[in-house]
């Protein structure tokens, strides 16, 4: 696993920090460097000896020159600062709280969700210190233990170790691990000081210093090289920071934005299309930050499955196997953020047995949001692979009930396994298409989860492809859908929970046209909803009011977004939405009355009069038939209709496998369910075949399967000879078939 921008911590990113420019500036001129914290500060807490010291100091010494230049004194008093300075982020409030009147439960687990807990250090490969240190601290009365048996709630969201204890063991423990990250966390510093220090260089006004993007000829003709391309992307993000002075008189912002983008486009390899709307997101400096964060991955986390351990020991478990980790910021509480690795995180044993789950921090956020309560029936409307579905199992405790739909199948199943692996007992599975299925099929929900289906320009670090994939089609027709999908979600809640009754639509995409734009205009299609407090405080930025000359509700500053460059988290978009009342029968996609679990709902034909809020389009089954998706009143068991759906499934199970359902399904001693099958089919047909022999028809039913036009044949022959039968005929036929059924039961 790599370091550098990876190992940056994840949260708000720090405000500029002068002296590190100064240091710097100092540095690059020859200039003694001064650190008066080394000098300062003596060490305050040793938990280790001082071999041990000189051990770690001798290995992690090199690096840390090759990092800044820095004697280990200084590497020492730095990670002070950073202990010390996590010592003052303790102090701190969180700022989390959510602000709704929601119930006093509800509140009680938020504050538990955004508690101060953030106890686990850095890991490493001195597992045999780190173990002593850690079963010490177990017996340690004063670490509070959340097993503990009076506090249930905590035993299940069992981060509540004391943190400075804990952190202070595992960083003992894991003294070569922490160093390793430090002098990373230090480099990525002076890395970023020197981003700075550039940043800060183009906004300089340096009188005489105006760079000449353009060339001799006007023309910006072809880059050199990818440095010089570089250069010239930065110089003319400059000019566009202060066009009157530094710009050329013959060339308007247009000009240079129009260069810019185009060496965007050639520098980071996105279409015009996609840099552009991306580029309108941002001030130029910004941009350029976000482009650059899309070239450098997010760090690797994982989410500690409170259904089968709790954070602290899988930190000690994984930890003890070489991993170096340290919770993910304290904004949660089951996040670890892994550093280092000698293990495959995908395969360990704690992996194995779903203690917890690779999860990109920012997939926390929307279940953060959605908070759904034990008890609770909750829809995950696009739910695999279902980082977010066994997530919210874990805040339910494996109470109440998890819908997890997905309309793709092979996603669903890996949806399946992870719900297995991870323990979730109170999740069913469902592959449906969510724009029509929700809330005709199940409605009635205190709470749903839409993460959509997304243009993903918020992962573009891990799927390079969006930057050339996704062109104008893709903004058009996928925010489309995912109109229909939270139309659907809203009416899939029952208003009237009295725990819930909310929704949360999040994307991992940082375009207006999936986030902002979706929920305006849900909010215009449903009077009965309102945006609420994500709960997730001031991590992120609030979403847009207005963008490129649209205006939106001035409530879509309560919807959060993130971004790689800001919070170093994948880009992602999270808005709660109150149900406040039921969606007017002219506007629901289908009619709301009695969508309460078991009860027979009411005719559910009423259509939508939005014609963006009903999908028309049939959604065909395997066979390429149209699913009746109209019509028909959902009661607790259609019989009927289940049964032809189950007769269809088997068909078409049979086609897959290469058999003629007629020939197989027409058997009925062989397979009592595909007689029963035969009977709504063709009762006909079983009827006139019931007379037939029962070895006689065995034996013509055997070539059917393989050759079903054959046997087609053979079959009507038979029936053709069967009106010219005479009595003598029959009775001949009667005897033999007694004979051969003698001999088969031989
Ligand atoms: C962003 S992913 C969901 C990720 C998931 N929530 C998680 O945390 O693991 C979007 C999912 O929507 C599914 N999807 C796309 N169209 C859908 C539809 N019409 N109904 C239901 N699911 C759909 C996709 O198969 C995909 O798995």
């Amino acid at each position: 696993m790599g370091v550098g921008r990876r190992m940056i911590k994840q949260g708000p990113p720090p405000p500029l920090d002068e002296s590190k420019i100064t240091m710097l500036k100092k540095r690059k001129a020859g200039e003694p460097e001064i650190a008066p914290k080394a000098k300062a500060a003596p060490a305050k807490k040793r938990r280790r000896s001082d071999a041990d010291e000189q051990t770690t100091s001798k290995k992690a010494a090199p690096k840390k020159s090759k990092a800044n230049g820095a004697p280990n004194g200084s590497a020492k008093a730095d990670k002070k600062k950073v202990v010390e300075k996590k010592v003052a982020e303790k102090k701190k409030p969180v700022p989390m709280s959510d602000s709704e009147d929601e119930d006093e439960e509800m509140e009680e687990m938020e504050d538990d969700e955004f508690g101060d807990l953030d106890g686990v250090s850095d890991g490493s490969l001195d597992s045999d210190e780190g173990v002593g240190r850690l079963s010490d601290l177990e017996d340690d009365d004063s670490v509070i233990d959340s097993d503990g048996d009076d506090h249930p709630r905590e035993t299940m969201f069992s981060d509540d170790e004391d943190l400075s204890d804990a952190e202070e063991q595992l960083t003992a423990a894991n003294i070569e691990g922490l160093s390793r990250k430090l002098d990373a966390e230090q480099q990525a510093e002076a890395e970023e000081a020197e981003q700075e220090l550039q940043e800060a260089a183009m906004q300089t006004n340096i009188a005489g210093d105006r760079p000449d993007v353009f060339g001799q000829d006007g023309q910006p003709g072809l880059a050199p090289d990818l440095q010089l391309l570089r250069q010239r992307i930065t110089d003319t993000i400059r000019i566009l920071g202060d066009l009157k002075t530094l710009g050329q008189a013959d060339k308007s912002r247009a000009d240079y934005v129009d260069l810019v983008l185009n060496d965007i486009c050639t520098y980071y390899g996105y279409t015009r299309y996609l840099a552009e709307k991306l580029w309108n997101l941002f001030t130029p400096m910004e941009a350029f930050a976000f482009f650059e964060a899309n070239e450098t991955p997010r760090p690797v986390v994982i989410r500690t499955n409170t259904l089968r351990t709790n954070r602290r020991s899988l930190a000690q478990a994984l930890i003890n196997r070489g991993v170096v980790l340290e919770p993910v910021g304290k904004w949660s509480k089951v996040g670890l953020q892994v550093f280092e690795s000698a293990v495959p995180l995908g395969a360990t044993p704690e992996y194995l047995a779903g203690h917890y789950i690779l999860q990109a921090a920012s997939s926390f956020l929307p279940v953060m949001a959605l908070a759904p309560q034990p008890n609770e029936r909750v829809l995950d409307m696009a739910a695999a692979p279902g980082g977010k579905t066994t997530y919210m199992s874990a805040l339910m405790r494996n109470t109440g009930t998890v819908i997890a739909n997905d309309a793709s199948k092979p996603r669903a199943k890996g949806l399946i396994g992870n719900i297995h692996r991870l323990g979730c007992k109170n999740t069913i599975v469902t592959n449906m298409d969510a724009r029509t299925a929700f809330p005709k099929a199940i409605g009635g929900f205190d709470r749903v989860l839409l993460d959509a289906p997304c243009t993903g320009t918020g992962v573009i670090s891990k799927d390079a492809g969006v930057k050339t994939s996704k062109d104008e089609r893709d903004f058009l027709a996928i925010p489309h859908m995912q109109r229909q999908l939270l139309l659907a979600a809203i009416d899939s809640v029952d208003h009237s929970s009295k725990t819930g009754g909310y929704i949360v639509y999040s994307t991992c995409s940082v375009t207006v046209e999936e986030n902002e734009a979706v929920v305006q205009y849900v909010l215009r299609k449903r009077p009965n909803i309102k945006i609420v407090d994500t709960g997730l405080g001031d991590f992120g930025s609030p979403g847009f009011t207005s963008y490129m000359g649209k205006k939106f509700d001035a409530k879509m500053t309560m919807t959060r977004r993130y971004f790689p460059h800001r919070e170093n988290v994948d880009g992602f978009y999270v808005c709660k939405l109150k149900k406040t009342g039921p969606t007017p029968v002219t506007q629901s996609s289908t009619t709301e009355t009695s969508t309460k679990p078991g009860r027979a709902r009411s005719s559910s034909k009423t259509e939508s009069t939005d014609d963006e809020s009903y999908d028309k389009t049939p959604i065909l089954d395997e066979d390429g038939s149209a699913q009746d998706h109209e019509g028909g009143s959902f009661g607790p068991f259609a019989e009927d209709e289940d049964q032809e759906r189950i007769n269809r499934a088997e068909r078409n199970r049979l086609r897959r496998k290469g058999l003629n359902p007629k020939g197989v399904l027409n058997k009925p001693k062989k397979n009592k369910d595909a007689s029963a099958l035969k009977d709504t089919e063709n009762p006909k047909e079983e009827k006139s075949e019931a007379k037939k022999p029962e070895v006689k028809k065995s034996e013509a039913k055997k070539p059917e399967e393989k050759k079903p036009e054959a046997a087609k044949k053979s079959s009507n022959e038979g029936k053709g000879e069967k009106k010219t039968v005479t009595k003598g005929e029959e009775k001949k036929e009667k005897k033999s078939a007694k004979k051969s059924a003698k001999k088969s039961a031989k």
